[in-house]
């Protein structure tokens, strides 16, 4: 039984030097520094059970997510966690709704992050409650109570609140077994570790062949800043896989439209598997564009790690502008939002493969996919989800990944709880990671 006044929410503002080494660097990131803001929900239950809420940021951007935390907590401070589940799409409007955040969003940017963060917490005290890992708290609700947290408005004239029942009714059909696939075999994965844009070659090389060694069977390179480099590289990482191994290759947006087809028409004889984020996230059209210049070459477009909202994914979808569906656990308006795009995705028959990494999106995006495969997709067919290894050590309930595959988690929660200490030395500007690296640089 959920129960507890929510008493206290924190948000703390925890960065980690990752640009120092070049990892998660890309075509237009590329100084990334991984962070989060990290949110705190304390009760007064007697159970004294916390629940945390990540959303993914980069550096200096963390702090004005926090300041979004922060004007949005009013909405969520003194309320009972079960009046909050009990009418979980009411608390999700009300949230995204506020008549003045709004207007800085909606539902994109950074006060949707923020809105991210908050929910993810409450999922994450939610499940604790439980006893339950989200995922299979998700797969033991009933279709009525799960459509019961989606926000249908918007997407009515795509996916009505009887049709996603009626999705969610039909996979009912072999969720035992495949809850028991997961459990023995877990959920196919990529790695993006290996191909980071500022990696020396040299890097890219030993990488690969430890990945390989590992078992690891595919792969995602960085392109889109110098296409000669791009050349370069996609031939060093497809010479070591093999022509079996499965390729993929992100842009991180970095092209126009017409570049995007030009430049990808010279790296098809590395055979990639998709290119991701081509160009904007918000050029619908042009990822449309895209994918139809690319649909002869065997290309096809991933995107949806910058996707604002379930609007933007709706028109994709629409659009036929994808052939691969990348939800971010962070990036939309956490599992409530996540929800309505899985069912979506399922009605248009277009396959999930989320975006992870960071500092964790691992952790939490596989309580998702996990939960997709069991209970809405019912399907592997052309379906991985992304792995990066880099951060898991600052989590209470790290990842487990077994022969390239996410094991699902057994802790109860969303594996969103970080290690108090990670938190006390991460904490920017006062903790003492960022303290020695401020005062080396002179700051
Ligand atoms: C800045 C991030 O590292 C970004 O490059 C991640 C990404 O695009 C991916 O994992 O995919
Ligand atoms: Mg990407």
């Amino acid at each position: 039984m959920v129960h507890g006044r929510v008493s206290r929410l924190s948000v703390h503002d925890v960065r980690f030097p990752t640009s120092l080494g070049g990892h998660g660097s890309d075509a237009m990131h590329t100084d990334p520094d991984y962070s989060a803001a990290y949110v705190v929900l304390e009760t007064d239950a007697e159970d004294g059970l916390k629940g945390y809420g990540i959303t993914f940021t980069l550096g200096r951007g963390t702090e004005v997510v926090v300041c979004a935390v922060n004007a949005l907590a009013p909405h969520v401070l003194n309320k009972d966690l079960g009046d909050i589940v009990g009418d979980f799409r009411g608390f999700y409007r009300q949230l995204t709704s506020d008549g003045q955040l709004r207007w800085i969003g909606p539902e994109k940017g950074v006060v949707h992050l923020a809105t991210a963060a908050v929910l993810n917490a409450v999922w994450d005290l939610w499940a604790k409650q439980e006893g339950k890992p989200l995922w299979k708290l998700l797969v033991d609700m009933d279709p009525r109570t799960l459509v019961s947290c989606i926000d249908f408005r918007y997407i009515t004239d795509v996916l009505t609140e009887e049709e996603a029942c009626e999705i969610l009714q039909q996979s009912q059909v072999g969720k035992k077994e495949r809850e028991e696939q997961m459990l023995a075999h877990g959920y196919p994965a990529y790695t993006t570790s290996c191909a980071w844009l500022g990696y020396p070659d040299a890097t890219l090389k030993q990488l690969c062949s430890e990945a390989l060694k590992d078992g690891w069977t595919r792969f995602k390179v960085k392109v889109g800043a110098d296409l000669q480099d791009d050349i370069r590289r996609c031939r060093l990482v497809r010479n070591m896989i093999g022509p079996e191994k499965t390729l993929m290759m992100d842009a991180n947006q970095r092209w126009d439209v017409p570049e995007a087809v030009e430049w990808m028409t010279k790296l098809a004889e590395f055979k990639p598997l998709w290119i991701e984020e081509p160009t904007s996230p918000d050029d619908i059209l042009g990822h449309a564009a895209i994918s139809k210049a690319l649909a002869p070459l065997g290309i096809g477009v991933a995107t949806g790690e910058q996707c604002h909202n379930r609007v933007i994914f709706k028109q994709l979808l629409q659009a036929k502008a994808l052939k691969f569906l990348q939800i971010d656990s962070c990036r939309l308006g956490s599992v409530n939002e996540n929800l309505s795009v899985l069912l979506m995705a399922k009605k248009f028959e277009i396959p999930v493969c989320p975006h992870a990494g960071g500092v964790g999106l691992c952790e939490l995006v596989q309580h998702l996919i996990i939960f997709d495969f069991i209970s809405v997709s019912a399907s592997l067919q052309d379906r991985m989800c992304e792995y990066v290894d880099h951060l898991h050590e600052h989590f209470k309930y790290p990842v487990l990944i077994r022969e390239a595959a996410y094991m699902p988690p057994k802790d109860a929660g969303y594996s969103t709880e970080m290690k108090e200490d990670s938190v006390k030395r991460h904490r920017y500007p006062d903790g003492e990671v960022w303290k020695k690296l401020l005062s080396a640089q002179g700051n």
